[in-house]
């Protein structure tokens, strides 16, 4: 027996000497050096086992072994003696590394070959790679890219590879290089399926795909454009709001100036005009729990109208006409003060409050309520007329044009009216639209005062200087009956003042 064995080594021996190859790959022999070693004269190379101790038993006991199998090539079980079980599953595991090697390797690999024990372990890889006809099959291509790779190899000489771990990516792109150019639809393939995700540790070392870059057309300008119309429009924008606030500020600056007269300062102690507190009020004798105390009538009832200073005043206000278009205006019997103004400044509160009757004209937070000219019959000899607001309304712009042209049909001529109040609000002073109702009733000679409203809402002598303000810009004026009247419908300031005005108008007209 031992002479057959003996016999038996040489044989294997000179068999395994004539087919190994010239280069191993060092993932398939499991090595992990950074440096690769330089193919030995037998095959054998010092990293091509799975650890160092097998290479330390030296190249013999190795060969007693392994066997170096080529896929493409099946050889026939040699006749080596039966090995454990053990041993032979730990082959197949190694095979079966193996196998997963290759396919990791790809036709990129530097070799297909592999080494497995001999003998029966061997015949029965083998018979596995045989009965795994596609396993078979990637191998014999592979291997034969193998050579052709071998082949390259010895052609170029020069490169170098670098086996470890960390350079694979340096491997591998030197043995692409390196494939001859038949090869490089397959290449492709196993490319295409690296990224459907086959092999993701060869994924890992292609080239990670390109950022995409924005190209900059040296000829559209257009961003720049777009940018600088920004950077423009904002600063158009800022320097806007700068002079915008610079004026508001010199309008304020320019308010606080006004020095009012003594006799406007006085008007506005003497009737509790501005901002007053409740305890101010109560000390002169005012009952603050009623609705426009300052108006002194204690009680705000129906027969305490009796009260009012004015008698025409203390007849019943009657609605009695509405008219949004001149035609439907009735018919001018009676003397007619007309109050005018911007929405929501308070015309339709102003008259309640002058007759004491809240709610007959009706009233709204809501800029725009009053959308019709209303005639009220104050007495047989009097008639309140309500007019609709202009500027800003929440009502439509076609609407609200309709109701301006209406108000200046009415106020330029409206036959028996003899007054129109034009009122303000106190905070906010003139508006434009003031002006060109002001300038059309100068021109049909309408007369017309100033009634500044809200003023319970300011300081009193804010109010004392819009009223100088007023005068003075309007001293030129030829159809406005001075002074500037001051009133609170809430508070009920200055609505005395209105009423012996306006009363003396109805005392006096004549339609
Ligand atoms: N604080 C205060 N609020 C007032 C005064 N007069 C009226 N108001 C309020 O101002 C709002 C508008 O009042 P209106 O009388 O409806 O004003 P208007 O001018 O008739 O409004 P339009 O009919 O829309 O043109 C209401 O909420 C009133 O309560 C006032 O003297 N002081
Ligand atoms: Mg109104």
């Amino acid at each position: 027996m031992p002479a057959e064995a003996a016999s038996l080594q040489v044989k294997l021996s000179r068999k395994l000497k004539l087919q190994l190859p010239s280069r191993i790959p060092k993932k398939l022999a499991g090595g992990s050096s950074g440096v690769q070693s330089p193919p030995r004269a037998d095959g054998v190379r010092n990293g091509d086992n799975h650890n160092h101790e097998r290479t330390k038993r030296g190249s013999k006991s190795i060969l007693m072994d392994k066997k170096r199998i080529f896929a493409e090539l099946p050889r026939s079980p040699s006749s080596s003696p039966s090995r454990s079980r053990s041993s032979s599953k730990r082959k197949q595991s190694l095979l079966l590394s193996s196998n997963k090697l290759l396919g990791e390797e790809g036709s990129d690999g530097p070799s297909r070959s592999m080494w497995v024990s001999g003998g029966k372990a061997g015949a029965s890889f083998q018979a596995k790679v045989g009965k795994t006809r596609a396993t078979s099959l990637t191998l014999k291509t592979e291997v034969k890219d193998t050579e052709r790779w071998n082949a390259g190899k010895q052609k170029s000489p020069a490169k170098k590879h670098s086996m470890d771990s960390s350079g694979h990516l340096v491997q591998k792109q030197g043995v692409r290089a390196e494939v001859p150019s038949s090869t490089t639809a397959r290449r492709r393939q196993q490319e295409k399926r690296d990224a459907h995700g086959d092999h993701p540790e060869v994924k890992d070392d292609q080239p990670k795909k390109r950022k995409r870059v924005i190209r900059l057309d040296p000829h559209d300008i257009s961003n720049k454009r777009l940018d600088d119309g920004i950077v423009v429009h904002e600063t158009i924008k800022e320097k806007k709001m700068e002079s915008q606030d610079s004026v508001e500020i010199s309008k304020n600056a320019q308010f606080r100036a006004i020095q009012p007269g003594p006799s406007i300062l006085s008007f506005v102690e003497d009737n509790l005009l501005g901002r007053r507190r409740t305890i101010e009020l109560r000390r002169a004798g005012y009952n603050t729990e009623l609705s426009a105390p300052l108006d002194d009538i204690p009680f705000s009832m129906s027969s305490e109208r009796e009260r009012i200073e004015e008698t025409i005043f203390r007849n019943k206000l009657t609605f009695f006409a509405a008219a949004k278009v001149s035609s439907s205006f009735p018919p001018p019997e009676v003397p007619e003060i007309a109050f005018a103004g911007r929405s929501n400044v308070g015309k339709s509160s102003l008259l309640n409050s002058l007759t004491r009757q809240w709610g007959v004209a009706r009233t709204s937070d809501k800029p725009g309520l009053t959308q019709t000219i209303n005639f009220f019959k104050l007495g047989p000899k009097l008639s309140l007329v309500d007019l609709p607001g202009y500027g800003f309304a929440y009502a439509k712009d076609e609407v609200k044009d309709a109701w301006e042209e209406l108000v200046k049909e009415y106020v330029s001529t409206r036959i028996g009216l003899k007054r129109v109040c034009l009122l303000i609000d106190t905070k906010w002073g003139m508006k434009p639209r003031d002006h060109e109702l002001i300038d059309l009733m100068e021109r049909s000679q309408t007369k017309y005062q100033i009634v500044l409203t809200k003023t319970d809402l300011v300081f009193p002598i804010d109010v004392a200087r819009r009223a100088m303000q007023i005068e003075e810009n309007l001293k030129a004026s030829k159809s406005i009956v001075q002074p500037v009247m001051m009133v609170s419908s809430k508070s009920g300031a200055g609505i005395r003042s209105l009423r012996t005005v306006l009363a003396k108008i109805a005392r006096i007209a004549k339609v």
